[in-house]
């Protein structure tokens, strides 16, 4: 390598270890989006921080989004800090949009978690917790809100250790909290910031405050000893009595911040501008690099060989697309994370998913307040793609010369669904454009007809996605259309193994219809899916047919329980069937196996599955009784119950079916002073009697 090629090497090098991508990541109303907000503020991209309260948060666009006051499409938004690149990606903090939050996680390096300083770590941040456990995301923790009644920095850290089980590594205390919250206290430095107004524009670098030497004293104690204890060289240094040094501190911290050992503490106000600038500091000392990361893996397609592929940009190109946004001014935005390699503007890439080649037409950074047109996009960046036709969300895009396909993101199963009813016939060709839209940039998001009423029918993962989806249809795709009531969205399955029999034999004059199969169906564990697999010897059924035997029995299973609900986690193995030379076509194949399939549901002792969904109620005290008696009224099971800053907290699996309209019947229940949080978590047989029922509503 020549000395100047060396040079551009290491050049690169720099700029991706000074590279951030991070995700906030939050319980809804910890305060995500003000702390975005003001990052962006104290980073100069914004002249005057958002506020929230007031409808005009700069990542908050979207109307929904103003009117509600939650934050729900994720966008990536690129700053600067300590000559350091910072893309945030924002992630959403309500549990019906976790996906959202899945897939931000997957293209993450580090995330920021931020805790509302009074509630400490809520139900749902233990959700995103586990979430980018999965990930393996480093993160730091930023404990906000401290200018609250009832903050307690304490109790948070505690929660982190003891309902997160990670290891907190504190390295602030605050001086005062609540009205008094004034200042903080850099554990490693030793070093104290000094607010002198309430809005923290009036800062002071100070010594320690005398009153609060002792209790930092020993709060930087525990922390060099945490720190010393993840790295033996620091170790030994630390036993032999040597004062390790900032430096050393930083550098052992961001070495097991980095492997998930230590989780870094911070505390502030993001409202009262109050630690924001060192919370900045400590997502370039503590988050990792692209670098810092492991490199990206995937199958090559043509030879289905593991690949590995560095964050290099003279290595061939593989990104993933994690986000697409219907953009008023531009059109369709694909946001994209390079690992490898280089996205140039004006250049075709391959389509490794949908084996598709596309034209990358230009390329966006996009910052809070303005997009900037950019030439290309390098290995561990972040960017936002027009001109992609055929990509979705998960899609791999790769050199057309090397191709790979990354791991595609996996989505959930919706769990409920509401009729659509256009109200004119324009509106009905309105409706399918904009729902194929929505569903373009969601893809937890299902839309299908119903076969037996021709409604449509729309799915997603809550009420208040659903609302949401239904919201945008009628103001951004101006679609007069009424909306049913949300339904559940049940499934089918077989509990016993059965073998089927599917013939399809016409014989009408000239060329007749032949398709003969035997499948045996297996039950799969819950969340199994389906599985199909060939076991035909001697050519029973020819290869060309097997594809639509497949096809059929995928086709059935969309609504071919015995209640009319699409069937799961079955395993279907083609064992056997015939074929005639002449009247043999994949149609009659296909038809044979939907109705070996059909039969072979309604012989395997089907049951009826519903979702399931994990609840959390925190009342006062007071009201305990009459919200777990209802909860039992609502099949619920009653799972646990804690004391929890003086409120009752009940934990409970309560099928989705009898929550419609919780929020109302707890308000009434509790004089409006219980809160409840709901996520889905399993699908489950429903009862006896309701399947009856719901058999007797749809059966066919
Ligand atoms: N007192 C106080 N209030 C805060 C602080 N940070 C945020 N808030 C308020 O808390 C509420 C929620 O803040 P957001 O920033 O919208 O929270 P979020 O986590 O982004 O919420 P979603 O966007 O709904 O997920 C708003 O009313 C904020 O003004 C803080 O440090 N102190």
């Amino acid at each position: 390598m020549s000395t100047v090629q060396a040079q551009v090497t290491d050049a690169r090098r720099v700029i991706l270890q000074r590279t951030r991508n991070i995700g906030i990541i939050a319980h809804i109303d910890a305060g995500k989006t003000t702390t975005t907000e003001r990052i962006l503020f104290y980073t100069g991209r914004v002249h005057r921080p958002g506020e929230v309260h007031e409808g005009s948060a700069t990542m908050d666009w979207m109307v929904q989004e103003r009117e509600r006051g939650i934050t729900i499409t994720a966008a990536a938004t690129t700053c600067f800090w300590r000559d350091h690149r910072i893309n945030i990606i924002d992630t959403p903090g309500h549990v019906d949009f976790t996906v959202e939050v899945e897939r931000s996680l997957r293209v993450l390096d580090g995330g920021v978690v931020v805790f509302d300083g009074v509630h400490g770590v809520e139900p749902q941040s233990e959700t995103v917790w586990r979430q980018a456990d999965k990930y393996r995301v480093p993160r730091i923790c930023f404990i906000n809100k401290l200018d609250r009644i009832g903050a307690n920095y304490e109790r948070a850290i505690e929660m982190i250790r003891e309902r997160l089980k990670a290891r907190p590594a504190v390295i602030q205390w605050p001086i005062g909290l609540e009205s008094d919250f004034r200042g903080i206290i850099d554990l490693i430095d030793f070093r104290a910031r000094l607010y002198h107004d309430e809005l923290g524009q009036n800062i002071e670098d100070a010594e320690v405050p005398e009153d609060y030497r002792e209790v930092a004293q020993s709060w930087r104690h525990a922390l060099v000893e945490q720190i010393a204890e993840s790295n033996e060289e620091l170790m030994l240094k630390y036993l032999e009595g040597e004062e390790l040094t900032p430096e050393e501190l930083r550098a052992g911290l961001r070495a097991a911040a980095i492997t998930g050992q230590l989780v870094p503490v911070l505390c502030g106000s993001a409202l009262k501008n109050k630690g924001i600038q060192l919370l900045l500091d400590a997502i370039v000392d503590y988050l990792p690099s692209p670098l810092d990361i492991p490199p990206v893996q995937g199958t090559n397609p043509l030879t289905g060989e593991t690949e590995i592929r560095e964050a290099d940009e003279e290595a061939p190109l593989a990104a993933l697309a994690f986000k697409i946004q219907a953009d008023p001014h531009v059109g369709r935005l694909t946001y994209v994370r390079v690992y490898s390699g280089r996205l140039t503007s004006g250049t075709y890439v391959y389509n490794s998913t949908k084996n598709e080649r596309e034209r990358v037409s230009r390329l966006l950074r996009m910052h809070a307040n303005h997009r900037e047109e950019i030439e290309y996009v390098g290995a561990g960046d972040i960017c936002a793609v027009i001109g992609l036709k055929k990509t979705f969300t998960g899609d791999t895009l790769s050199d057309p010369d090397r191709p790979i396909l990354l791991e595609a993101i996996q989505f959930p199963e919706p769990v409920i669904s509401v009729a659509v009813e256009p109200k004119t016939r324009a509106d009905q060709d309105k409706l399918a454009l904009a729902l194929q839209r929505l569903a373009e940039e969601d893809p937890t998001f299902q839309v299908r007809i119903d076969p037996e009423s021709g409604q449509t029918i729309i799915s997603g993962m809550g009420e208040l996605h659903l609302e949401v989806i239904v919201d945008r249809m009628l103001r951004e795709f101006r679609v007069g259309a009424n909306i049913g009531r949300p339904q559940v969205a049940y499934k089918e399955t077989i509990t016993r193994p059965v073998r089927v029999e599917g013939r399809f034999v016409r014989q009408t004059g000239g060329r007749g219809q032949y398709g003969h199969v035997w499948l045996e169906l297996e039950p799969l564990p819950r969340g199994g899916g389906f599985i199909f697999e060939d076991r035909i010897v001697g050519g029973v059924v020819p290869k060309e047919f097997i594809p639509a035997v497949e096809a059929g029995i995928r086709e059935a299973m969309e609504t071919g329980g015995v209640a009319g609900y699409p069937v799961v986690d079955i395993k279907a193995v083609l064992v056997d069937g015939s074929y005639h030379e002449v009247d043999s076509s994949e149609m009659a194949f296909k038809i044979a196996a939907s109705m070996a399939l059909k039969e072979g549901v309604r012989r395997g002792q089907p049951v009826i599955l519903e979702p399931i969904m994990r609840v959390e109620v925190v009342t006062p005290e007071e009201f305990t009784g009459d919200v777990i008696g209802d909860l039992n009224a609502r099949r619920g099971r009653i799972e646990g119950m804690e004391i929890r800053a003086g409120s009752q907290v009940v934990r409970a699996m309560v099928p989705l079916a009898t929550m419609f309209g919780y929020a109302t019947d707890l308000r009434s229940m509790t004089q409006g002073r219980a809160t409840y949080t709901m996520e889905f978590d399993h699908y489950a047989p429903v009862p006896e009697s309701l399947a009856a029922e719901l058999v007797a509503r749809n059966g066919r």
